[in-house]
């Protein structure tokens, strides 16, 4: 039997067997799980073996928890692998700030996937596109007998889109296969299923197929997740302002843009590795999805409500699964999944989404009023300390050192370290 707390103050404090201990009186079959962990150095060898070519080990990246995190109602803790400090820090404060109005609300598209048939030298292309949409029934029997698992579970092939796009060499067809990859990301599948329609689809119109491939620009894979923070939690109405004027400057300015957005992919990108899923699908997706418009954008949008808090929203694609890929082999995958209880992609998805939200609350607020140099560096103090050679207890003083004198870098721990060591 689970025993959560509504929130989990000082987390950060505890030792990593204490931290532990509430992880396995978090989860159902705790024991089993966080006894799992414990004992996970690496990786057996034959999974490497058999998860990429030429293997020759593993590249730790370590996992943390981010806490205080509601989303939908439900206190969940999410699991986050990532190497950079203060990113899971953020989560945390961010997700405290904004508990008293209920933590994040979602909402989510579905699981439909994307497969692109190029089709080349077709010699009547409106006549071509009518032709293939009279065969829907065909190609759609055609698709779900490629994949009746999906069918089974309620999926399978859906729709079709033909666009006729401007190529060097004059109009491109390109046939879309959209199909419900139900808790699958879907990639094989729909792969599958585009290679062996294509040549049927390239007799049918006299064309030549060249790519069959998904489209990782997922836009009927969309989440969205929205929160309230009241202003008196932030620093109260010249916060909301400073932070709504931090927000607009990334709607106004791709540079900006670019960097915001990767505030949002600290925390989007570190559960879905945390799970096994395509980090490079999914920074793609996000990427595409926010210079749809035609100028590249945010994917948060941020307003002040009528009583004067800040209200965040993100609209973000994320073609995620529990199954496939990589996440039904890794064990430290299945882990962060029964950690975060997402028995579906759409949960997943939906706390994922909320994380990316809330990793944006942590940095434009930061950004807006200390500047991102003394909570980030102060995290990332350590890490100096160690690149300057500071080992044990020393880098901790040389840490604390640091940021008493405010210079936190390299020379200042070098230094440092050695005023410590004479
Ligand atoms: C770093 C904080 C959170 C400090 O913020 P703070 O207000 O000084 O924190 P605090 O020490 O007062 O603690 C308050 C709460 O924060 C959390 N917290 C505090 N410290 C820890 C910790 N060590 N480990 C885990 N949780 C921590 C924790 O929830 C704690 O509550 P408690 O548990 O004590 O009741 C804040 O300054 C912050 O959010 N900064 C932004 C950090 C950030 O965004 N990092 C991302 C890397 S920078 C980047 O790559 C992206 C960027 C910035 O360029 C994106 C952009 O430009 O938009
Ligand atoms: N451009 C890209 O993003 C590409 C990505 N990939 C890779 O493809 C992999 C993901 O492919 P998937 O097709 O998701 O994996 P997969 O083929 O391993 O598993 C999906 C299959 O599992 C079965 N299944 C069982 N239970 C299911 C359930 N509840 N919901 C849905 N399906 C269920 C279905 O038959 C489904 O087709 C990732 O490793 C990714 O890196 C591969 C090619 C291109």
């Amino acid at each position: 039997m689970s025993k959560r707390t509504s929130r989990l103050s000082g987390f950060a404090t505890l030792s990593r067997e204490k931290r532990l201990e509430i992880l396995t009186d978090w989860i159902d079959n705790g024991d089993d799980a966080t006894g799992a962990l414990g004992r996970l150095d690496g990786l057996p060898d034959d999974l490497v073996d058999r998860m990429i070519e030429n293997a020759i080990g593993v590249m730790p990246v370590p996992l943390g928890l981010a806490t205080n995190m509601i989303v939908d109602g439900k206190d969940v803790l999410v699991p986050m692998a990532t190497e950079e400090s203060s990113v899971i820090a953020a989560v945390c404060n961010t997700a405290r700030r904004c508990r008293s109005t209920g933590g994040f609300r979602t909402s989510y598209a579905g699981s439909l996937t994307i497969a692109q048939i190029q089709l080349l030298d077709v010699a009547d292309p409106h006549r071509a596109r009518l032709e293939i949409l009279r065969r829907f029934d065909e190609i759609k029997a055609f698709c779900d007998d490629i994949d009746p698992v999906l069918v089974e579970l309620g999926g399978g092939f859906q729709d079709l889109d033909i666009r006729l796009l401007s190529g060097r060499k004059g109009v491109v067809m390109v046939v879309h296969l959209i199909v419900d990859t139900r808790d699958a990301m879907g990639a094989n599948a729909v792969n599958t299923m585009a290679e062996r329609l294509a040549p049927v689809l390239g007799s049918w119109v006299n064309g030549r197929p060249l790519l069959r491939i998904l489209s990782n620009l997922a836009d009927r894979r969309i989440v969205r997740a929205e929160a309230v923070w009241p202003a008196a939690e932030i620093g109260g109405p010249e916060v909301v302002e400073k932070m709504l004027d931090a927000a607009d400057f990334a709607v106004i300015d791709p540079y900006r843009a670019a960097t915001h957005n990767k505030g949002i992919m600290n925390g989007v990108s570190a559960v879905v590795l945390a799970t096994g899923n395509d980090t490079r699908a999914i920074e793609a997706g996000a990427h595409a999805f926010a210079a749809q418009s035609g100028q590249y954008g945010p994917l948060t949008r941020w307003e002040k409500t009528a009583s004067g808090d800040l209200a965040g929203s993100i609209e973000i694609p994320l073609s995620l699964g529990i199954v496939g890929g990589a996440t039904r082999i890794h064990p430290v995958a299945q882990l962060a999944l029964q950690i975060m209880e997402a028995d579906s992609a759409e949960k997943l998805s939906c706390i994922v989404a909320a994380v990316g939200l809330a990793q944006n609350f942590g940095a434009l607020r930061a950004l807006a009023t200390d500047g991102i140099q003394k909570g980030h560096m102060a995290l990332h103090a350590q890490n100096i300390a160690i690149t300057a050679g500071a080992e044990g207890d020393e880098i901790a003083r040389i840490a604390e050192a640091m940021k008493s004198s405010g210079d936190i870098n390299e020379r200042t721990a070098t230094r440092l370290l050695k005023e410590l060591r004479e």
